[in-house]
């Protein structure tokens, strides 16, 4: 568990999150509006700043009291920013190199095992500032993991990056904190970095911790803060892998008929979650024929929430239990006569479905 209740003065601002708690596994994301305080919790956290107050617990081990606060370079914390801040006069393995010596227990071999494991074996010997931004946001990662950190402590790593850069650290980001075990702290503003990555949400406004929840308890909210910009979403947890159609790729999810995915990122068979927007899926009443959108699902439609702009979210029970949701406009679920238990078939463009 991860627990406390930390307050820090910047400026103005003030920071104080109220009592919190959650556990130290998986990836926490750190979501809220610009200037909520994400990178100052992530700082009182990790004890960067020494103004901080109140208790922290990490793991059993207290970092914080009222009296006393274990510094620093004492908390096994790996960090990365939005710029890699890397030394530029040294070479990616000069850059490691420095972080090595900060784990004395590390293997022999540590250097070049993490550094294939991220994908830079092949520039060690280049340096820094040849790299493009991607790049060196690996080499930063890379460095943190070397460390050994029982926490990693992420601010914004993607938010300077393209999306094919994002595209391809986010999978990467993902299969580091499970086979690590590492527990991540990862601020974004960004909900489709949350959906990709989150294992749980902690919602932050004003400077304070506003809730802790699971990620498909936040998307099941109609209201949730992570539908402000594109509307209710989906993720469904399953595997990709080659269709045998050019450019679309299989998602198979458990316990429903598989989907026709078109990917960003060629995809080698792997673990992966599909969001799907709410307002790429279209509802049918009747089983439906002679239509060009290629994924068909049976559902029950459990709730429908009326949204903004005549809009209503209609909340499906997919065969597995889990739900899909739907954006139609009013008008059209007059014209359906949709209620809740009534069976239907969602219709899911493959081109609305991004990995
Ligand atoms: N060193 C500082 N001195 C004074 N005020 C600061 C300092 N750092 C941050 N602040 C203020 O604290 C508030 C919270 O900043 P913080 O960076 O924690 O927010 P954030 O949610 O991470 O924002 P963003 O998403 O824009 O990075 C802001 O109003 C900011 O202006």
């Amino acid at each position: 568990m991860i627990q406390g209740h930390l307050q820090l003065q910047r400026g103005a601002f003030l920071l104080d999150t109220g009592a919190f708690a959650f556990e130290a596994d998986g990836v926490t994301a750190i979501f809220g509006r610009s200037g909520c305080g994400k990178s100052s919790l992530l700082r009182a956290i990790a004890g960067l700043d020494a103004d901080t107050r109140g208790r922290l617990t990490v793991r059993g081990e207290v970092w914080q009291d009222g009296r006393w606060a274990r510094p620093v370079a004492e908390r096994d914390i790996g960090f990365v920013f939005q710029d890699a801040a890397l030394f530029p006069h040294l070479s990616v393995r000069g850059n490691l190199r420095y972080a090595l010596r900060r784990a004395p227990q590390a293997p022999s071999d540590a250097l070049e095992a993490v550094a294939e494991r991220v994908g830079i074996a092949a520039w060690l010997d280049q340096a820094v500032t040849t790299l493009s931004g991607g790049q060196r946001q690996r080499v930063a990662i890379a460095r943190a993991l070397l460390m050994q950190p029982r926490l990693l402590c992420m601010d914004e790593p993607l938010a300077a990056l393209d999306w094919r850069a994002k595209a391809e650290l986010l999978p990467l980001i993902d299969e580091l904190a499970r086979e690590t075990g590492v527990a991540v702290l990862f601020v974004t503003h960004a909900p489709v970095e949350v959906e990709r990555l989150a294992t749980r949400v902690l919602f932050m406004a004003d400077g304070r911790i506003e809730r802790i929840e699971p990620l498909q308890a936040a998307l099941a909210r109609p209201d949730s803060p992570l539908f402000a910009e594109e509307g209710p979403v989906t993720v469904l947890q399953g595997g990709l892998q080659p269709s045998g159609i050019d450019g679309l790729l299989r998602f198979d999810a458990e316990g429903v008929p598989f989907l026709l995915v078109a990917s960003a990122v060629a995809a080698a068979p792997r673990a992966s979650r599909l969001r799907v927007l709410a307002r790429d899926v279209a509802l049918a009443v009747e089983p439906p024929r002679g239509l060009s959108m290629l994924n068909q699902l049976p559902v029950t439609v459990q709730a429908l929430h009326p949204a903004e702009a005549g809009r209503v979210t209609v909340a499906c029970g997919l065969a597995n239990g889990h739900k899909l949701l739907a954006q139609l406009t009013a008008h059209s679920v007059a014209m359906l006569g949709l209620q809740t238990g009534q069976a239907a078939w969602a219709l899911v463009k493959s081109v609305a479905l991004v990995d």
